[in-house]
């Protein structure tokens, strides 16, 4: 459906049972770019992602990717995570060890890709600096080259959205520097919405379009880049930055 935001979600979603029961409510929306999760530890972000993803079933509410409803509660929509052509970068990476980096940014794709990589994979490999780390085990590699690898393996399926919960957070400054510039340049290159969550506020600022706070027992809430990053709005009197 042209015109539509990217994202738009407006959801309820439980995890656990018993005493250890979490909800969290959540609704916002992304015209197009990068929307930024923030909030403290605890407070739903990953679970919020998951959600997105489609591997957690929303209690109620929506999920819409340009238009299309991935999850409808009132419809009783579910589109399986598989089918949604959303990329996932989780926190922990979760690379297969026994794999090396080519396996690893091949895994999710076609047999025949699988088994002789096409021009679109090995120009992937070039574009995140991986082409002369493809045969090399990934649990030899430094954490950013690991960051590289998720992020192709993420990439390689062509999402529509690209979900990244704390892509940068385990990495030293230069590596953050350089991988946060890879990943800017994937995300523009492709016109690809993103979801990205970040503790960091020079990240926020350097990625986000749309800034969505959680709050723990709260429904996370949108809110103004110039609230977020404490910056000061145009002179109310000339209109100069
Ligand atoms: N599958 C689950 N079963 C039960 N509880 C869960 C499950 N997944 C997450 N939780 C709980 O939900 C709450 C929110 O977790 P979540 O990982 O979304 O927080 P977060 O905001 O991403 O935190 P962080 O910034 O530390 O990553 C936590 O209390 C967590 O223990």
């Amino acid at each position: 459906m042209s015109g539509a935001p990217a994202l738009e979600v407006d959801l309820q979603v439980t995890v656990g049972r018993g005493a250890s029961v979490f909800t969290v409510e959540a609704r916002f929306s992304l015209p197009a770019g990068v929307l930024v999760l923030f909030g403290p530890s605890g407070a739903g972000k990953t679970v919020t992602l998951r959600a997105i993803a489609g591997l957690i079933r929303p209690k109620r509410g929506s999920v819409r990717l340009a238009g299309e409803a991935l999850d409808d509660g009132m419809r009783g929509v579910h589109v399986p995570a598989e089918r949604r052509r959303i990329g996932y970068v989780p926190q922990d990476q979760a690379l297969f060890p026994h794999l090396d980096v080519l396996g690893n940014v091949v895994f999710g794709l076609p047999r025949a890709e699988r088994k002789k990589p096409g021009p679109a994979t090995l120009a992937l490999l070039d574009e995140l600096g991986l082409s002369a780390l493809r045969g090399a085990r990934v649990d030899a590699l430094s954490g950013g080259e690991r960051q590289r690898v998720a992020l192709a393996r993420a990439l390689a399926a062509e999402p529509r959205l690209l979900l990244l919960d704390e892509p940068l957070s385990a990495l030293d400054r230069a590596a953050r520097f350089s991988i946060g510039r890879s990943l800017r340049e994937a995300l523009a290159r492709r016109s690809l919405p993103a979801v990205l969550v970040t503790h960091d506020a020079e990240e926020a600022a350097a990625f986000g379009d749309v800034f969505v706070q959680f709050e723990r027992g709260k429904p996370a809430r949108e809110l103004p880049r110039e609230v977020v990053l404490g910056e000061k709005g145009p002179c109310p009197h000339c209109g100069k930055p």
